[in-house]
């Protein structure tokens, strides 16, 4: 049994992980904190955890939580997290973040997308928090990064084809659509029901911080040169991603390999699912801690990679918890084992 606090717990992602995690049989929640709701119990903001999980909201004081926890997620702005991690590392706890601050092993690479950062000493010590390719180094992390929700759908898609060799890593596009959950709950115009519902558009057409992201990651695992167009769109959904990618084999393939090497690189991968004759659908995995993939040759020498995730589970939330019960030593679907809601 091991004692948590989640720090940002009326945010979307931190709504989630006090759903899941009151539900983990090996998890007591300890303490979860808000700044704008302290005082008041979470099941006032979010109904529906009613009579589900009972717990007063608190301002963060970091004496507190120490007393009382072991590991914290932070489900923080980027920015805020860097201010807080250090203090929780240096009183013996372990994190597991949410945002962006410790994903990247450039400080050059954080600073030129995000901000200042303001604890470089823990960017090396961080470990990228993406289960299915860096499990060992989780299992010994004090500080495990989340990824982010784009990074986690095209880094699952792409690594496998990349790492044996199978598609050129340096002519790569990702194509993404994301619901709008994924801009977190704070509520902007561009976020406005008027603005979202049926429309469609693509944003930050080749300068999204995500590109970079999957790039550092996509270079340090597979030691290639990579180079790819990423392009999000907002879809009028509240939940899931979807992305397409598009590459050039380096040789000629039959379908058959391409998909038997995801199943080979995923074998012992509990929340990956390969779908070898079906086009993926979002109400497949929202709900679900799944990333499902699949792979369509188009042409001879042209392939078409799909990946699709649950933003707030599979893409925040339900992969910390993967991350906790990995470092933990827990079973990995320990508290996951939720199927998707189909509609
Ligand atoms: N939404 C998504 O799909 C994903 C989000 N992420 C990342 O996870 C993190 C959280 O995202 P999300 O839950 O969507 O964000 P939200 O905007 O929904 O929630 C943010 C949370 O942070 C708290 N907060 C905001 N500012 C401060 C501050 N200055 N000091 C202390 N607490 C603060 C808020 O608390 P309150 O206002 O109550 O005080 C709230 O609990 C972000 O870094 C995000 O990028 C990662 C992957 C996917
Ligand atoms: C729809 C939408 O706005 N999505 C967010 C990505 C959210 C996320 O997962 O990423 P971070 O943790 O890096 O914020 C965006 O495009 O900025």
């Amino acid at each position: 049994m091991i004692n948590v606090s989640i720090i940002g717990a009326t945010g979307y992602t931190g709504m989630e992980l006090v759903r899941l995690l009151a539900a983990h049989p090996e998890v007591k929640i300890q303490q979860i904190t808000s700044e704008s709701f302290a005082g008041r119990e979470i099941a006032e903001i979010y109904p529906h955890l009613k009579d589900k999980f009972k717990m007063e909201l608190k301002s963060i004081n970091i004496a507190d939580i120490t007393s009382k926890s072991e590991l914290v997620f932070t489900a923080l702005p980027h920015g805020i997290s860097m201010e807080i991690v250090p203090e929780l590392i240096n009183s013996g706890l372990k994190v597991i973040d949410l945002s962006a601050d410790f994903r990247y092993q450039s400080q050059a690479l954080y600073e030129n997308w995000y901000q200042q950062h303001l604890s470089p000493e823990l960017i090396t010590e961080a470990v990228y928090g993406l289960p299915e390719i860096n499990q060992k180094a989780i299992s010994t992390a004090r500080l495990i990064a989340n990824p982010g929700c784009y990074p986690t759908a095209s880094i699952l898609a792409l690594y496998p084809l990349i790492k044996e060799g199978l598609i050129s890593p340096d002519n790569l596009i990702i194509d993404a659509k994301s619901g709008v959950s994924g801009a977190g709950r704070k509520p902007s115009q561009q976020l406005h029901f008027c603005e979202t519902a049926e429309n469609f558009k693509a944003y930050k057409v080749g300068e999204h911080r995500h590109q970079s992201e999957i790039i550092e990651k996509l270079v340090g695992w597979s030691g290639k040169e990579v180079d790819l167009i990423f392009t999000p769109h907002l879809l009028p959904v509240k939940r899931g991603i979807l992305i397409t990618c598009y590459a050039i084999l380096e040789e000629e393939r039959l379908r058959f390999d391409l998909i038997k090497t995801y199943q080979k690189f995923y074998s012992q991968k509990e929340f990956i699912r390969i779908f070898e004759d079906k086009e993926l659908e979002l109400k497949y995995v929202t709900g679900s801690n799944y990333c499902d993939i699949t792979v369509k040759k188009v042409g001879p020498k042209k392939v078409v990679i799909m990946a699709a995730i649950d933003n707030l589970i599979k893409g925040s939330a339900g992969q910390a918890v993967q991350n906790l019960n990995l470092n933990q030593g827990y079973p990995e679907k320990m508290g996951l084992e939720l199927t998707g809601r189909y509609i």
